[in-house]
């Protein structure tokens, strides 16, 4: 585990690009041009632009400079901090851009509406619903969960028997789910092909992402999330009455305690950790410093791309590689991609892998996951978001690892999607590796 902790530590001290994307910094009338209810397909003829933030609290006396070169203090949030926005027509940009921006938003991407109105339907069911929907032996990556502690409760697709199981009895609600999911997975799996067409040093194609990916849907699944004060209202008034195990760690959870095929449980230490943890917490009042916001702590997702659509008021935060945060905000006719660790694994440097050689398999062409965190404005309503996660198959080997044996002998063992997950979960820390997320973690998790 030393190995894995001690990379967690070192991933986000890397560094950063040389050739940090030039861009003129946007006049306030262009920033203007792109504001969130103005864009659509035919306006926009930029391959890459500017997203315009809705929210930053310091954004009336910031300069415009371009975020790649401002030198701002990564704690603060600026008028400066841009997110990039890509046509689809450009899908080829993307492995470069995700070496520059912690996140992009893509337009004129054909995908059916986002099922935010799917995600209140199911989130907002009687109580009796959503306990029907959880899943038998509690897996926290399929079907209905809560962290009432964090105002927020989820839902996660299962697509395995045409996504029937864990789901409402409603045809239009299911039909929606499936549409959306195999039809983000698909444009998922387009941007991971393009990462195949990128040219080596040598002027050659190599293939950085395993061609399994872009053949199977793997692991991957869809989740709906709902982020309220009525949920922490509840917790509050009713601090005995969970009838699901909460966990800290929830956002991402262990692949490995959930199976898709055999849906076994996998209960281990860190679960029972988690508990006693989260015993502890429900026993303490609640913060009164902005913590008791419903939310999301800071994280990244374990699998190879995410994308994610949801309603205002957003709240939602990226980090780039030097610790700088951007806000998130949804902008219409867009969805935003962020990447996984396995993108890390998949994009290291060509004979080195990340496990073994740490910041040394870390190269321009590199990316490096999105540490991003859900915090909801103070008084603001409540939040629904869509989450797509490309994951391949548990068993899929993403890289190398070295062992040493009881005789001294040191061997290469196999990394595989489902044992990353697995040990990641029992990393204290493991949701975000940055320096400054204690502020949104409240500080348990550093
Ligand atoms: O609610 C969101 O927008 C983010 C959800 C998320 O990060 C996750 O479920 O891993
Ligand atoms: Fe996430």
């Amino acid at each position: 585990m030393a190995w894995l902790t001690a990379h967690l530590k070192t991933l986000f001290a890397s560094k950063r690009p040389k050739n940090p994307p030039k861009r003129k910094p946007p006049t306030r009338e262009e920033k203007g041009k792109y504001r969130a209810t103005d864009i659509d397909d035919d306006n926009n003829n930029n391959n890459i632009t500017s997203s315009n933030n809705t929210q930053p609290a310091s954004s009336s006396t910031s300069s415009l400079s371009p975020s790649s070169s401002s030198t701002t203090n990564s704690s603060e949030i600026t008028d400066s901090d841009l997110l990039p926005i890509i046509h689809h027509e450009e899908l080829h940009l993307i492995p470069q851009i995700l070496t520059q921006f912690p996140a992009f938003y893509l337009i004129g991407h054909n995908l059916p509406p986002a099922p935010l109105p799917q995600a209140k339907h199911l989130l907002t069911s009687p109580e009796s619903t959503k306990q029907s929907l959880v899943h038998p032996k509690k897996s926290t990556v399929r079907g209905y969960n809560h962290a009432k502690s964090s105002g927020r409760e989820w839902w996660d697709y299962t697509p395995d028997h045409g996504g029937t199981l864990l789901t409402l009895e409603d045809e239009n609600f299911r039909y929606k789910t499936k549409e959306y999911f195999e039809k983000s997975i698909e444009l998922l799996q387009r941007i991971c092909n393009e990462f195949n067409q990128t040219l080596n040093e040598n002027g050659e194609k190599r293939v950085v992402i395993p061609e399994a990916v872009m053949d199977d849907i793997g692991f991957s699944t869809m989740r709906y999330l709902r982020y309220s004060p009525t949920i922490l209202e509840r917790q509050n008034n009713n601090n005995n009455n969970n009838t699901i195990t909460q966990s800290n760690n929830d956002s991402e959870p262990p692949v490995a305690s959930s199976s898709s095929s055999s849906h076994s449980n996998g209960s281990s230490s860190s679960t029972k950790n988690n508990n006693r943890k989260s015993q502890q917490q429900q026993q303490q009042p609640q913060k009164e410093d902005g913590y008791s916001l419903p939310r999301m702590e800071a994280h990244t997702d374990h699998g190879i791309l995410t994308l994610m659509t949801s309603t205002e008021p957003s709240g939602l935060y990226v980090w780039d590689r030097n610790g700088k945060i951007f806000s998130a905000p949804p902008i219409s006719g867009t969805v935003m991609i962020i990447a996984g660790d396995l993108m890390t694994h998949f994009t290291a440097l060509e004979g080195k892998n990340i496990v073994n050689d740490g910041k040394d398999a870390i190269g321009e062409g590199t990316v490096l996951p999105s540490v991003h965190a859900v915090v909801l404005p103070k008084g603001g309503a409540e939040r629904y978001s869509v989450a797509v996660f490309l994951r391949p198959k548990r068993d899929m080997v993403v890289s190398k690892y070295r062992v040493k044996k009881e005789d001294g002998e040191i061997v290469e063992e196999n990394m595989t999607f489902g044992k990353w997950a697995e040990e990641k979960g029992q990393v204290r820390g493991r949701r975000c590796w940055m320096v400054g997320q204690e502020r949104l973690s409240g500080g348990q998790d550093v």
